[in-house]
């Protein structure tokens, strides 16, 4: 059957109670509710395989592994299994002292006795009863009118009282009761009050103590579910509000949410239920549950962490949470689950990943400085408090920009790229991605970056390759440097001039070459360069390494190319600290000032800071040699 061209035929719209003194909606959270896990129950319930009683143990310790103090753990009348996996929690003594046990039962007498005979021994336990209250399940389910669904609470809380102050002289349990009018906010909200106070009455009226050690007894929980979901959530926040404001002696009930997410607000509805007076939230993590599940207590949690406010759980290790969930449930985990996605904190868009990229630059810096406060674009939170590392904020398809993928070259290689070469190599990574029409992976995108600047192992390298060098001032007879790329003769020696150099580069330029002041042809350097596979001697003249490199490759090689742009920076720290050098080189067909004709960038890195220009050199050298023959001006 087609979609209904006139759904008001069939569908009643939900009818709110009109409550105009909500306080609600000016309120903010100020702390986290108290939190009940229903994973073992309502969430084992939905599954079409329930999990085995080894996964349920499983499950259970990464609930408390994360901090859950209340946990639902079954529902021991409906199986064998169930009731057992009760007896395994006490025989195998796995509840820690702080944890209470939550189990389930109808308000039937048979059910509440093999649920107490479950839970006989552990120490701590809720018992958690239920019956609908709604109007349609009065009339349709259980064929009962308002009173007799009362009668039927009242008697069955009866028996409760009567079994928990019996189970606590006999086996030392404290017990409390949670009661839910199951269908709460299809209820009609005066009603689930007159529930509950009958409930309360009873509950509180025992005359022995239901508490282990006879001395304390604890507030009743009133757990109101949105079984199904039906209005909006200002709707339900609105029914808790009713709900805590007419209930008689509040300050003798926790009440409680369990909300289901059949519209999808399931979030929504529960924290805005805590802003209507509740205490307390059921549901399960990463929200598995009946139909489109239950409320999803990461979310939530994060929610409120995301606030400044502590949620008293610890999702820090996200992936092993997501690892017990799926594999206990047999049920994926979106890829854009809320927090917990593998894809939410990931850009692929690239005016994202450039506001990320920023974002995640002014954040370190105001991190150093002493402001710790979060604030980068795009992300909530940082994705390092829930463990994801920052490689996973940025990936690269088409839709990617220059920032994105420097971003994962400055992660992978600590590479800082100038911005006018992110454009360049961005545009060789968009080819590439346009070719594939897919994701490129951080290890493409490096992959990429070593073959257009042959900067690697040999793998990488192009038609030239530096292989040693002498540079000699020709004011003196003393060699001023000597050097082996990434074998410097002296290591010692190279790490303090890498260090004092780069300390000093915002000063200084690196290169005399470049600076029109000095004396001309002061330096000489002789280089051993494979040219082809061929070893060659080449020699040249200037101001600096770089300059008589630049010379030796004009004159030796035929390659004439002079430097329009040069930065540099350290890798690392202390003893291990490299220098990268970025340059672009230009022929002479290119006007230096027209920035909008490509140059030729090359990179370079060494522990000396001589090599890594000299090497930047040679990358860019190749670049502009492409396929071209060498034209040697001395076979001419
Ligand atoms: C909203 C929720 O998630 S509630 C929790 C739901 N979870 C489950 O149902 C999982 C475990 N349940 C089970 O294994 C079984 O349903 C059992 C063992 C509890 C009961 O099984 P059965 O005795 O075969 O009964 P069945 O499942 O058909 O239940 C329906 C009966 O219980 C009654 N009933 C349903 N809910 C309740 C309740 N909360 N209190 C009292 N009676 C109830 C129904 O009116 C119906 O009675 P009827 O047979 O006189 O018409
Ligand atoms: C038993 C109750 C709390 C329930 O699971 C629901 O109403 O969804």
């Amino acid at each position: 059957m087609p979609m209904l061209a006139e759904p008001s035929k069939r569908y009643k719209p939900f009818q709110p109670v009109p409550f105009p003194n909500r306080t609600w909606p000016d309120k903010t959270h100020k702390k986290a509710p108290i939190w009940l896990s229903t994973d073992l129950r309502d969430g084992n319930q939905s599954l079409a395989n329930p999990m085995t009683n080894e996964q349920k143990l499983r499950f259970f310790r990464h609930l408390v592994q994360i901090g859950f103090k209340e946990i639902e753990v079954s529902y021991p009348a409906a199986s064998d299994s169930d009731f057992a996996f009760c007896q395994d929690l006490q025989h195998k003594n796995e509840v820690p002292d702080d944890v209470w046990i939550q189990v389930l039962t109808p308000a039937r007498a048979d059910l509440i006795k093999r649920t107490f005979e479950a839970v006989a021994g552990l120490k701590h336990v809720i018992i958690h009863m239920y019956n609908a209250t709604s109007c349609l399940f009065r009339e349709v389910v259980f064929n009962n009118d308002q009173a007799e669904t009362i009668k039927l609470a009242v008697e069955h809380t009866k028996l409760v009282r009567e079994l928990a102050e019996q189970y606590a002289a006999s086996h030392g349990t404290s017990f409390r009761f949670e009661y839910s009018p199951e269908t709460f906010s299809q209820t009609e909200t005066p009603y689930a009050v007159e529930v509950c106070e009958n409930v309360k009455k009873t509950w509180l009226g025992g005359s022995k103590s239901v508490w282990g050690d006879g001395r304390h007894e604890e507030r009743i929980i009133f757990n109101l579910p949105a079984t199904v979901e039906v209005s909006t959530p200002n709707c339900f926040a609105d029914q808790v509000e009713i709900f805590c404001s007419t209930i008689s002696e509040r300050e003798k009930c926790i009440i409680s949410l369990h909300t289901h997410n059949d519209r999808g607000c399931a979030v929504a509805a529960a924290e805005l239920g805590i802003l209507a007076g509740a205490d307390r939230i059921e549901g399960t993590v990463l929200g598995n549950g009946e139909r489109t599940g239950n409320v999803d207590l990461v979310t939530l949690g994060l929610n409120w962490y995301s606030q400044g406010i502590p949620p008293n759980l610890d999702f820090s290790d996200m992936f092993s949470i997501i690892d017990t969930v799926t594999e206990c449930t047999g049920l994926p985990v979106h890829p854009r689950h809320p927090y917990a996605g593998e894809l939410v904190f990931t850009a692929f868009s690239g005016s994202h990943q450039d506001a990320i990229k920023k974002g995640l630059e002014a954040q370190s810096r105001r991190d150093a400085a002493g402001d710790k406060f979060w604030s980068v674009p795009y992300l909530p939170i940082d994705p390092a408090d829930v463990g994801c590392t920052y490689e996973a904020v940025i990936r690269v398809n088409s839709q990617s920009g220059k920032g994105g993928i420097a971003y994962i070259v400055k992660s992978a290689l600590a590479l800082d790229l100038p911005r006018r070469m992110q454009i360049s190599f961005y545009k060789i990574v968009q080819e590439k991605s346009e070719q594939t029409g897919k994701e490129m992976t951080s290890k493409d995108i490096t992959t990429a970056f070593r073959h257009a600047y042959h900067l690697g192992g040999s793998i990488y390298d192009g038609r030239l390759v530096l292989r040693s060098f002498v540079t000699v001032d020709t004011r003196s007879t003393l060699p001023s440097a000597v050097g082996t790329p990434e074998m410097s003769p002296d290591r010692s020696r190279s790490h303090s001039r890498v260090a004092s150099l780069t300390g000093a580069i915002a000063e200084q330029s690196p290169d005399r070459s470049v600076d029109s002041n000095l004396p001309a042809s002061n330096k000489r350097l002789t280089a051993k360069i494979l040219v082809d596979g061929k070893l060659r001697e080449l020699s040249g003249e200037g101001n600096g390494p770089l300059s008589s490199l630049l010379d030796a490759l004009q004159g030796d090689l035929g390659i004439t190319l002079s430097i329009r742009e040069y930065t540099e920076h350290a890798v690392g720290l202390g003893s291990d600290v490299k220098a990268a050098t970025y340059v672009e080189l230009i022929p002479p067909s290119v006007d230096p000032k027209d920035k909008t004709r490509g140059g030729y960038w090359g990179v370079g890195v060494d522990a000396d800071i001589t090599a890594s220009g000299l090497k930047a050199i040679i990358s860019a050298a190749n670049g502009f040699l492409g396929q071209q023959a060498i034209q040697f001006p001395d076979s001419a």
